[in-house]
């Protein structure tokens, strides 16, 4: 491949590749799980096992009749390329996308009837946030509060980082034996393959922080967190946090969950409980300004975003994009020999930006040959896909 041709894009029809496993395996095992969570009557069970059938074996099919984004799926995000064919044929990124749009409409989650609006994953969003995980987490803050403050924000930017191994369609995979994932692996620095967090601290403090959120719970809870110290701290004068218009791949963050852990924080005592009355403040002073738009849920990288998200994008100082479909959103989701500088594939973004992620997708870019060569001689090519490593990575 020559310097200058892009690499060449995902697609999950090899059956031996991570992109195959997760329509493949993942899926199944995602309706198993909510069809056995939630008492969703005849009707919605049906839907839901067609569409799985229709994933499987069938052809890209056409939204519910009515449906307030069919034109932007026709029109802005590809739907007729991909109608009548194989889901496997289609960029790994469509399908999967495309899948949690359906996956709502089965459930009725956008239509007129008493499931309208019902979120299928909260389930497992609130049992996170109600864990003892979250409770241990949220304890530790008291004894954090006494390190000096720079101890302290490495520690919240960490566990922000490390927060992202929560989102439910990786564990999935890692719970059922088909994914390689290290789940309870170490989160020393050595896990680190990229490491740009002097950077990132450079480029504070700022005026407007944007934060692009990837899952609820027990990512979420951590950003938040973040948030609260930068703006507590004068490191950002206000914060713009980006969250999903809908529920999708599971875990991500929407609007409701933001509330759902503020309030969780708000009921804890001690440092948390602190916390969450200080971002329920920001929030209700406009500090902390929330964002939803369509685009978060589009099928397509960040490349191809619309005017409007990029002049937000551009009118911050800095956005930091969490998580790994972020991540393959960003550099865009393609096999990029992995010493790629980040900062080639990320060119076009609009200002400053980071990358906060553990590593469950083949996407990579940015390693040093050293550090791509050491992955490769102890763990193959698991490193890649098994979030047991992280990144953090920034082009100012
Ligand atoms: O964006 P997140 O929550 O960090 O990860 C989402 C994820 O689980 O979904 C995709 C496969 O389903 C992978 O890119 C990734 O592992």
């Amino acid at each position: 491949m020559s310097e200058a041709a892009p690499a060449p894009v995902i697609v999950s029809d090899d059956p031996a590749s991570f992109a195959h496993g997760v329509l493949a395996e993942r899926h199944p095992a995602l309706v198993a799980r909510v069809l056995d969570t939630v008492p969703y009557g005849p009707g919605e069970r049906a839907a839901l096992t067609a569409l799985l059938d229709n994933h499987l074996k069938g052809v890209v099919e056409a939204p519910e009749p009515g449906a307030r984004d069919a034109e932007r799926w026709t029109e802005e995000w590809g739907l007729p390329e991909h109608l009548g064919r194989s889901w496997f044929a289609a960029p790994f990124l469509w399908a999967e996308s495309y899948f949690y749009r359906r996956f709502l409409d089965a459930l009725g989650y956008f239509g007129s009837g008493p499931w309208r609006g019902v979120d299928p994953f909260r389930p497992f969003k609130r049992a996170e946030l109600d864990g003892p995980g979250t409770e241990e987490e949220l304890a530790a803050l008291d004894a954090l509060a006494e390190q000096p403050r720079e101890a302290r924000a490495a520690a919240l930017l960490h566990g922000s980082l490390w927060g992202n191994r929560a989102d439910l369609g990786f564990r999935l995979s890692v719970e059922s034996g088909h994914g390689t994932g290290a789940a309870a692996g170490g989160t020393g620095d050595a896990r680190l393959v990229a490491d740009d967090s002097e950077a990132l601290w450079s480029l504070l403090p700022v005026g407007t922080l944007c934060l692009v959120a990837d899952n609820a719970g027990r990512e979420l809870v951590p950003d938040l967190l973040l948030l609260d110290h930068l703006l507590r701290h004068g490191e950002a004068e206000r914060a713009v946090l980006h969250v999903k218009p809908h529920p999708y791949y599971v875990s991500d963050a929407t609007t409701a969950d933001v509330l759902d852990a503020i309030e969780r924080l708000h009921r804890a005592p001690g440092e948390a409980g602190a916390a969450g009355r200080r971002l329920w403040s920001a929030l209700a002073g406009g500090r902390l300004v929330l964002r939803a738009h369509p685009f978060s849920c589009a099928p397509l990288p960040y490349a191809d975003m619309p005017e409007d998200l990029r002049r937000e994008f551009a009118a911050a100082d800095l956005t930091v994009l969490k998580g790994d479909l972020n991540y393959r959103r960003l550099v865009g989701d393609r096999l990029w020999p992995p010493t790629t500088p980040f900062a080639r594939p990320t060119a076009y973004f609009p200002g400053s930006v980071a990358a906060l992620r553990t590593l469950k997708s083949d996407v990579i870019t940015g390693l040093d040959p050293h550090t791509e060569t050491g992955l490769v001689e102890t763990e193959g090519q698991r490193w890649r896909t098994s979030g047991a490593h992280a990144l953090i990575q920034v082009r100012p």
